[in-house]
């Protein structure tokens, strides 16, 4: 599913960010990415999602190179992701409905299919009943899982989430980690950025532990 073959990431402001960074994940793997503030966690995710460039390196994405992908493939390689950020990044002045929407309306699908999905969508994540509120009006999980709903909506085969339950308290960050548990196993592939260990723990699943940019534990 995703394999980074000797990656390296400079950021000319900063310096290196990762490190000669190998590892494979499968299909249908649950796996955790952790480490300290500044280890590179951010940069690991925004290279499979095309958000920064490898500097060195392969990565290998269901069987395709996307290390020097053209701009014009990015939106292809977006459509296999579902990306979850720590900040929920919704739209404020729309509601949850609309906001679960916007990739559907963007990618061009016609309102009755939009419906359709987002309704699913909403129905994995437990909030179908409150689809016409606007997110600010929810409480910090509830707008974690309309980022949930907004970044499954196109069904994509590979979640990445990066610090999704940092903002939330202990019991609204276990219900988010038990949805992603349900997206698991029902095949969906999971690489999830976090450094609360005890969460990573229960969860259970492969542990990636990034030190200054190098992988030092690749293990179970
Ligand atoms: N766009 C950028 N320009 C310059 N330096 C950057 C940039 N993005 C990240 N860095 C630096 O690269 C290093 C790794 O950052 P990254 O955000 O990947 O770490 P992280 O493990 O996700 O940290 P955190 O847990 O605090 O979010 C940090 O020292 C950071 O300052």
């Amino acid at each position: 599913m995703l394999e980074f073959k000797e990656v390296y990431k400079r950021y000319p402001e900063f310096g290196e960010a990762l490190h000669d960074v190998s590892f494979h994940i499968g299909r249908g793997e649950r796996v955790f990415l952790t480490g300290h503030s500044g280890a590179g966690k951010s940069t690991l995710l925004k290279l499979v999602a095309v958000i920064e460039r490898a500097t060195r390196g392969q990565i290998v994405l269901d069987g395709r190179n996307i290390t020097r992908a053209s701009n014009r493939e990015i939106p292809y390689i977006r459509r296999k992701l579902g990306l979850i950020f720590q900040d929920y990044k919704l739209l404020y002045d729309r509601s949850v409905f609309d906001n679960v929407a916007l990739p559907l309306v963007i990618a061009g699908f016609n309102p009755g299919e939009v419906s359709r999905r987002v309704r699913a969508a909403l129905g994995k994540v437990g909030l179908l009943s409150k689809e016409k509120r606007l997110p600010q009006t929810l409480s910090g999980g509830e707008q974690q899982r309309v980022g949930i709903a907004r970044a499954i909506v196109h069904k994509p085969d590979f979640i990445l989430a990066d610090e999704p339950t940092g903002n939330l308290d202990p019991e609204a960050a276990r219900e988010v980690m038990d949805i992603f548990r349900d997206f698991n196993d029902l095949g969906v592939t999971l690489l999830i950025a976090s450094h609360d260990e005890q969460l990573i723990s229960r969860c259970g699943g492969r542990v990636l532990r990034l030190q200054r940019g190098s992988l030092s534990e690749v293990g179970a």
